[in-house]
C-alpha cells in the first residue's frame, strides 16, 4: 500500500583498512565490560566497516532487550542474568521500565574474517518521545523494526516506520518474542508486507529474550545496512545529535561525524554560537564513555570541550574546526510541544536553584519550551512546553530524582489561538491572531472574532472486536473519522481527527481500558480548527486556585467542572472550617462541592506531660505545612494539585 523505504541514503562515502581493538573483560554494573588494556584506534575502522543503526518500535515491543542481547553477542558486556535494559540508565526509564531517552553503544562484531564497528542507538517507543526518536535517525542509515509476534503492527509501529521512511533509511523488520505461547509471526510477517510494502521473507523472526536467532540480527545489519557517506579528507563537520550535562566534565555532546576528524587539543567551533573550544576529550560510548585518540567521519561517539554552560551545545549544532568553517548540517526541525504548564518552586527562594536545574535537564531534553512567567499566588516561575503528559510527568519525575528540585504544576493546557477583534489586544500583542499557552491570559470572548484549537490526526490500530467500543469513545471526543481499514482479517487501522485536548490528559488510558489493552494509539500534528471555548476558574472559599484555570470547550465546561471539584474534594484534607469548592465560568457558578470542618489535632493521642514528645509531634506538623500551599486560610497539600491534575478527565 505505501511505497518501501530506499536504500540509498545521506551523503556518507569511503575509507582506509579494518584491524581488531579488543575489549579487556572487567564487570561492573549490569555486567558491563567496557574497559580496554588502551585506547582503541578508531582509524582502524574504514567507513566501509561501520554501520550505524537505530532500533525503533511500538511500546514495549522489545528494543531494550534485543539490544541487550546485541551487546552481548558483541561481548560489550558479560552475559549474564543481570542484563535488563542496560541502555536504560535513567532512573525514571528502570522505575516505569520504559525508554525515554535515546542511548547510543559502539560494539565491535566480527563477521566473515572482518572485524566491524556497528553503532547501535535504542529509542523510545512511547509517542510522547517520538522526537528522540527522529533526531537519533539522523546519525543511522538503517534500523531494526520490531515488532512483537503476538500483538503485531501497532500505531507507533506505524508512525515509527514512516519516520524511517522519511529519512530514507534502509529498513530490516524484526519480529520479536516468538518464543511467546499465541506467538503469529507468519500474521505478523503479512501485515508487514500489506502494510509497510516489505516482502515477508525480510522478516528476522527472533526471541530477544531467549536469545535465538539474535546473531542473524547482527548479519542482516552488516548485509543490508550500507555504511556511510562521509569524507575523511574534508574538514571536520559533526553534528550534535545529543548531550547531557555533567556536573564536573561540563557538557558532553553526543555527536556524528559527517566529515573529517576530531582529536584531543583541537580547536573547535560551534557554527550556533560561533564560541571556540579546545576538544578535552573524544571517545565512544561503549556503552560507558570509553576514551579514543580521535574519530573519524562515519564514526558515532562523545565529544568534551570545556562548554561550561547548558546554552553552549545545542542539540542539532555543527561542530567544525577553527579556521575552516563548513556549512552547517540541516540540524533538527524543532519540537512542536503539545501541553504547556506553569512550573514553580515550591518555594521562592528556590528559584534559582531550580533555574539552574531546568537548564540542565532541557539541555539533556531538548523537546521541552521553555518560557518564563510569574503569576501573583505562585511567584515567579515558567511555562513550560511538553510533548504530551508522560512527557511532562517524566520531567518533573527527573527534576524531582536527578536535581532534587521540588517544584508545583499547573493544569496542562494545549496551545489555543485566538483571533483578537479588539484594537488595543491587536496593538499591544502586535498581531492579529495570538497564540495562548497560558489559560490566565485567555481573551474574553468579548474582544476575539473567534477562538482556534489544536487538532491531530490519530490512528488506533485494535482488534475487530472492540471497533464498536472505540468509536463510540472517538465520538464522545469530539473526533470527526476520516479512513478505517483492515490490516489482516480481524485487525482494524482508524484514522480520525482529533480536537488535540481531548486525547491528551486520559484518552489513550480509556482506549486501553476499553479494549482490554489490545488497542494502540499514536498521533500527528494536523493544524487547528474554530472552536467554541470558554475559560473555568476554581475557586476555594471564594479563593481562585492559579493552579486549576483551564480552557474547555462549551460543551464539556459543566462535566469536566463537577470532575475537577469532584476530584479535589476527594484530595482536600478536611480543615477547621467548611471548604467550599466551585467552577466558576464568568460570574456563573457550574460545579460545587463541600468539604466539611474537621480538627486535626496531633497531640490528641498525647496524654500526660511528656513535652518533648509534645515538642517533636508539633515539629513534624510544621514541616508538613511545607509541603503546603496556602489559598487565603485554606492549607491544601501540594500533590492535591497533582492527584487533581492527573485524573482530570474531559469526559
Ligand atoms: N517472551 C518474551 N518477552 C520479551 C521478549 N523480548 C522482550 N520481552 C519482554 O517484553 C517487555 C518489554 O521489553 P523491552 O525490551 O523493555 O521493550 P521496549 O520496546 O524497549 O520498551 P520501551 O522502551 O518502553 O518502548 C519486557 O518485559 C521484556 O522482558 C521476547 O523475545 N520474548
Amino acid at each position: 500500500m505505501w511505497v518501501r523505504a530506499g536504500r540509498t541514503l545521506r551523503p556518507w562515502a569511503a575509507g582506509a583498512h579494518a584491524a581488531a581493538v579488543e575489549p579487556q573483560a572487567a564487570s561492573r554494573a549490569y555486567g558491563v565490560v567496557t574497559e580496554f588494556k588502551e585506547k582503541p584506534d578508531m582509524s582502524k575502522f574504514p567507513v566501509e566497516d561501520i554501520r550505524n543503526f537505530s532500533i525503533i518500535a511500538h511500546v514495549d515491543h522489545g528494543k531494550s532487550t534485543l539490544a541487550d542481547r546485541l551487546l552481548e553477542l558483541t561481548g560489550t558486556i558479560d552475559k549474564t542474568k543481570n542484563n535488563k535494559q542496560v541502555l536504560d540508565k535513567l532512573q525514571v526509564e528502570r522505575e516505569r521500565g520504559i525508554t525515554v531517552k535515546a542511548q547510543t553503544a559502539s560494539l565491535f562484531y566480527n563477521f566473515e574474517g572482518k572485524r566491524y564497528l556497528l553503532n547501535l542507538i535504542d529509542t523510545p517507543g512511547h509517542v510522547d518521545f517520538s522526537y528522540e526518536v527522529s533526531r537519533s535517525l539522523s546519525a543511522c542509515q538503517g534500523v531494526l523494526l520490531v515488532v512483537d509476534a503476538n500483538e503485531g503492527i501497532q500505531a507507533q509501529t506505524v508512525a515509527n516506520f514512516f519516520l524511517a521512511f522519511e529519512a530514507q533509511l534502509s529498513v530490516i523488520p524484526v519480529i520479536n518474542k516468538i518464543d511467546l505461547k499465541n506467538a503469529d509471526p507468519k500474521r505478523v510477517e503479512k501485515q508487514i508486507e500489506k502494510v509497510f510494502d516489505i516482502p515477508g521473507d525480510e522478516c528476522i523472526k527472533i526471541s530477544a529474550k531467549l536469545g535465538t536467532n539474535v546473531e542473524s540480527v547482527l548479519q542482516a545489519v552488516i548485509e543490508r545496512i550500507p555504511p556511510p557517506k562521509v569524507y575523511r579528507k574534508n574538514p571536520l563537520r559533526a553534528l550534535v545529535f545529543d548531550s547531557t550535562f555533567d556536573q564536573y566534565r561540563g557538557v558532553i555532546a553526543n555527536i556524528a561525524l559527517f566529515d573529517g576528524v576530531v582529536s584531543k587539543g583541537d580547536k573547535i567551533v560551534s557554527a550556533h554560537t560561533k564560541k571556540t573550544y579546545e576538544v578535552n576529550e573524544v571517545g565512544i560510548l561503549n556503552p560507558n564513555e570509553q576514551s579514543t585518540h580521535k574519530l573519524y567521519a562515519g564514526q558515532v561517539g562523545f565529544l568534551i570541550a570545556g562548554m561550561k554552560d547548558v546554552t553552549e551545545a545545542q542539540i542539532g549544532d555543527t561542530l567544525h574546526l577553527h579556521n575552516h568553517p563548513v556549512e552547517p548540517l540541516p540540524g533538527f526541525k524543532s519540537a512542536k510541544p503539545m501541553v504547556f504548564a506553569g512550573v514553580y518552586p515550591v518555594d521562592q527562594s528556590e528559584y534559582n536553584t531550580l533555574k539552574s536545574a531546568i537548564g540542565k535537564l532541557t539541555l539533556n531534553d531538548s523537546s521541552v519550551t521553555v518560557h518564563r512567567d510569574s503569576s501573583l499566588a505562585l511567584g515567579a516561575g515558567w511555562r513550560l512546553g511538553f510533548l504530551g503528559l508522560l512527557h511532562m510527568e517524566v520531567f518533573n519525575q527527573r527534576l524531582e530524582q536527578e536535581y532534587n528540585a521540588s517544584v508545583i504544576l499547573t493544569t496542562p493546557t494545549v496551545p489555543y489561538k485566538a483571533v483578537l477583534s479588539s484594537a488595543k489586544l491587536i496593538k499591544e500583542y502586535k498581531e492579529k491572531e495570538i497564540t495562548v499557552i497560558n489559560p490566565a491570559q485567555f481573551p474574553d470572548k468579548s474582544k476575539v472574532t473567534e477562538y482556534l484549537e489544536p487538532v491531530v490526526l490519530g490512528t488506533v490500530i485494535t482488534p475487530d472486536e472492540y471497533t464498536g467500543k472505540i468509536i463510540a469513545l472517538c465520538q464522545a471526543r469530539r473526533a470527526v473519522q476520516k479512513n478505517m481499514i483492515f490490516i489482516d482479517q480481524n485487525r482494524v487501522m482508524l484514522k480520525y481527527l482529533f480536537p488535540l485536548n481531548e486525547i491528551v490528559v486520559d484518552f489513550y488510558d480509556s482506549l486501553k481500558s476499553l479494549s482490554s489493552g489490545y488497542a494502540s494509539f499514536d498521533y500527528e500534528d494536523a493544524g487547528y480548527q474554530a472552536a467554541e471555548l470558554v475559560k473555568m476558574d476554581i475557586l476555594l472559599n471564594g479563593n481562585f486556585v492559579e493552579e486549576l484555570v483551564t480552557i474547555v470547550h462549551k460543551e464539556k465546561a459543566y462535566s469536566v467542572g463537577k470532575n475537577i471539584c469532584e476530584r479535589l474534594k476527594d484530595s482536600l484534607p478536611r480543615q477547621l472550617f467548611e471548604i467550599a469548592i466551585q467552577a466558576v465560568i464568568g460570574s456563573k457558578v457550574i460545579a460545587r462541592e463541600t468539604v466539611k470542618a474537621y480538627r486535626k489535632n496531633v497531640l490528641a493521642k498525647c496524654y500526660g506531660g511528656d513535652i518533648t514528645r509534645k515538642m517533636k509531634l508539633l515539629k513534624r506538623q510544621t514541616e508538613g505545612k511545607k509541603k503546603l500551599r496556602k489559598i487565603g486560610n485554606i492549607e491544601v497539600p501540594k500533590d492535591a494539585f497533582i492527584k487533581v491534575l492527573k485524573t482530570q478527565s474531559n469526559k
